[in-house]
């Protein structure tokens, strides 16, 4: 007799269904619905937890996912039924446990987060067989030269699509379809053609210094043992990370597995696909915005049936079917790209080590300067910590100096200190590149009229309205408006007494080109037309030395590799420290030491300039210093002393409606049914920074509690004890919030 016990599915799926009738299981669907619904199984249709499925929703048809919690003893008479399956790999458990698990973590309802990985609805069905060729051995009558050259195309490899074949023996397609009208090749069916051609371990294998070495094989180590785990890969800017975590990706692809490598602003990053292709002798299959749906569908299909074996893909591609995932990386780590702040709000550093978790696989963070919480994480055991002390080929770390506004001011009207200006004209006399960075897109932040002090401010945002020269308009950055800059003031009609405050990328092109009208003047800016093409053929450009001078915003501080930029000039090392955000000093820290981190990554001796107006200050000393030590220690100090995460645990909830009144009110009643015998406070409701976004009146709260508070449970009894939103009103919850705004 057999005494194993029911299998899992069983024990779920038969007690919900009444004795003898129908069966009924739970479909996960792709909307703000809290639990999954329940639906028959039609006689003769069989499904299991994970299968993907369409099923009727009030008068659409949604495609879902069977999940595997006991839905309510209900009669399967009156439920509607499953219309089909999708004939398709079904998630797994892993998959289901990490989708459940973000969903509570985040407070979204499940089905949001399904969503995230229902993105392909195509690819839910196999892709098509693709027609071709292949010899039947029977000779034509008549050979030629070319009809030879076929067979002999055919001979080395059997099947072929028809035109690549003619391709491949250099004839016409003519002479191909001759061939298959006289018998000598007929038509097969061809399994579809891979997204990306199979990574190949052995093919580019880097020549690593005893440094990398020596880190690459604590990457491995896990990889070999397997289970799960996170290092954290703290490399000085140049250091070679890439090249010392592929060699992790080597090994888990040699055992079979599947590996994920996670990069902010992928959609820019040509130059790591490039080296991943030299390295692996073919391109990862990619997963971004700026992939064509078509492309996007076929990566989603053969990555659930695990044939794409990488994945480079933005903070998104962590809700791909990974059917066997063997390592996932996380690179540049601290980016603050990886927050994604849309419907559900997540960290994808965080989701990341949890997938690793939930999938029992190792996980690498990669950074120069890696977020507090990853340096606490390590420093406290519980993550491995693998440094990378020294720059790839002995190049050193450009000197880096502050350059004190007050003692050496930029000429009125202008931005760059003579000191800078001097080292910039050094440069590139002597050939070689310089980078000015700042983070303010436009050309000048704030326009005002001299006449009678009107500021130009968008109508549905509480925010100035930016001036972009380039596109002739003024512009909300935060809800996308633009208007025409008009010549006369709209408020007192003043002609021509309109001026510009403040600089944005722009301006300081115009500096440059106006100070260095000989140089070679670059503008790198996310907002210029042709979008992420021109800006990747554009950074191109700048590596192979096509620019003297090239400004941009942080798009240009992220990873590049620019072997002839010898300076970078930091405009406004203060800008990001203004705004009071817990994260400012940290942010300001490692935004700054990374795009210095541009200058000298090829040998050459190089230098970094800060432009401040507080010297003092202890992030700009820190980065002088070259100690990131004492800043981290310092930060960590702070934050314990604030309980703030990782010490302690934050959550903020947006409280946003049509009228400032309802939102405040609102605020002022989820504050009210805070539990008072949790360990956590609310502070709150105050008006945010932004307090009008879109037309939308916006308040902030902030939950706050020890590092063990119950944070979710907490959130979910004020907001189960608060009356309904009811109106316009909408509240959004953001865990571990990286934004203030
Ligand atoms: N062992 C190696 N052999 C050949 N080239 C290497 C090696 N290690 C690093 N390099 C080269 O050195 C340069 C810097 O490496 P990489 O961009 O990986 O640094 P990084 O540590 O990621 O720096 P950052 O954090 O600034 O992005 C690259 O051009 C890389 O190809
Ligand atoms: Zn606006």
């Amino acid at each position: 007799m057999d005494h194993s016990p029911a299998p899992f599915t069983d024990l779920l799926f038969a007690p919900d269904a009444l004795p003898g009738g129908p069966k009924v299981v739970p479909v996960l669907v792709p909307l703000p619905a809290e639990r999954p619904y329940s639906y028959r199984v039609p006689e003769g249709m069989s499904v299991e937890p994970g299968s993907i499925v369409q099923v009727p929703l009030g008068p659409r048809q949604v495609a879902g996912v069977v999940w595997d919690q006991p839905t309510d003893p209900v009669d399967a008479r009156k439920l509607r039924a499953i219309t089909h399956v999708f004939d398709c790999p079904p998630l797994d458990a892993t998959m289901r446990r990490f989708i459940d698990w973000v969903a509570d973590y985040t407070i979204s309802p499940p089905g949001l987060v399904a969503r995230m990985v229902l993105r392909a609805p195509v690819a839910f069905d196999p892709e098509p067989h693709v027609d071709g060729l292949r010899a039947t051995g029977v000779l034509p009558p008549r050979m030629t030269p070319t009809r030879q050259r076929v067979l002999d195309t055919l001979a080395q490899s059997p099947e072929w699509t028809r035109s690549g074949l003619a391709n491949a023996s250099g004839v016409a397609v003519s002479v191909v379809d001759g061939l298959v009208k006289v018998g000598a090749l007929e038509p097969v069916s061809l399994p579809p053609h891979p997204a990306v051609p199979a990574p190949d371990t052995a093919h580019g294998r880097a020549e690593l210094t005893p440094d990398q070495r020596e880190a690459s094989d604590r990457l491995i180590a896990p990889v070999e043992a397997g289970g799960f785990s996170v290092s954290l890969l703290e490399g000085v800017t140049g250091s070679g990370k890439t090249e010392v975590y592929f060699e992790a990706v080597a090994r888990a692809l040699d055992k079979g597995r599947q590996v994920l490598i996670l990069l902010p602003e992928i959609a820019l990053t040509q130059s790591f696909i490039d080296r991943f292709h030299q390295r692996f002798g073919a391109e990862p299959a990619q997963w971004h915005s700026d992939v064509p749906p078509r492309m996007r569908e076929k990566v989603w299909r053969q990555v659930a049936e695990g044939r794409v074996r990488v994945v480079a893909g933005a903070r998104s591609a962590l809700f791909l079917p990974f059917p066997d995932l063997g390592l996932v990386i996380v690179d540049e780590e601290h980016d603050p790209a990886y927050k994604q702040e849309d419907r559900t709000f997540y960290h994808a550093r965080d989701m990341a080590v949890v997938r690793g978790r939930e999938g029992g696989c190792p996980v690498i963070l990669a950074s120069a300067t890696p977020s507090l919480e990853s340096r606490v994480n390590a420093r406290t055991g519980r993550y491995a910590h693998v440094p990378l002390g020294r720059r790839f080929a002995d190049a050193a770390l450009p000197d880096l100096s502050l350059v004190d506004l007050r003692r050496h001011p930029p000429a009125r009207g202008r931005f760059l200190s003579p000191v800078l200006l001097t080292a910039i004209e050094e440069t590139v006399k002597r050939g070689e590149q310089a980078l000015l960075f700042l983070n303010r897109r436009g050309y000048a932040p704030l326009t005002l009229c001299r006449a009678c002090g009107h500021r130009f401010q968008c109508s549905q945002c509480s925010a100035w309205l930016v001036d972009h020269r380039l596109r002739g308009t003024l512009q909300c950055h935060h809800c996308g408006h633009a208007q025409h800059r008009p010549e006369s003031c709209p408020s007192c009609g003043t002609l021509d007494h309109l001026v510009a405050c403040g600089p944005g990328v722009e301006r300081i092109a115009e500096e440059m080109l106006e100070t260095f009208p000989d140089a070679r003047t670059i503008l790198l800016s996310s907002d210029l037309p042709g979008g992420a093409r021109r800006l990747r053929r554009e950074l191109d450009a700048v590596a192979d030395g096509e620019a003297d001078i090239v400004i941009g915003t942080q798009l240009v501080a992220k990873g590049h590799h620019f072997p002839l930029m010898t300076l970078v000039g930091a405009v406004d090392a203060d800008l990001g420290l203004a705004n009071g955000d817990p994260r400012a000093a940290e942010r300001t820290f490692q935004l700054l030491h990374q795009v210095t981190g541009r200058a000298g990554r090829s040998g050459l001796p190089s230098r970094g300039m800060i432009q401040t107006w507080s010297p003092e200050h202890p992030v700009m000393q820190a980065l002088v210093a070259a100690d990131p030590d004492r800043f981290y220690d310092r930060e960590a100090h702070e934050r314990q002393r604030a309980g703030l995460p990782p010490f302690g645990r934050l959550a903020a909830l947006i409280v946003s409606a049509d009228t400032r009144r309802e939102a405040e009110e609102h605020g002022r009643e989820l504050a009210r049914a805070a539990p008072q015998d949790m360990g956590l406070e609310v502070l709150g409701p105050a008006e945010a920074p932004l307090g009008l976004v879109r037309g939308r009146h916006r308040f902030r709260l902030l939950a706050q509690g020890g590092r063990r508070a119950p944070l979710q449970a907490f959130l979910r009894a004020m907001i189960a004890a608060a009356p309904k939103p009811r109106g316009s009103v909408h509240v959004q919850i953001d865990i571990d919030p990286q934004s203030f705004l």
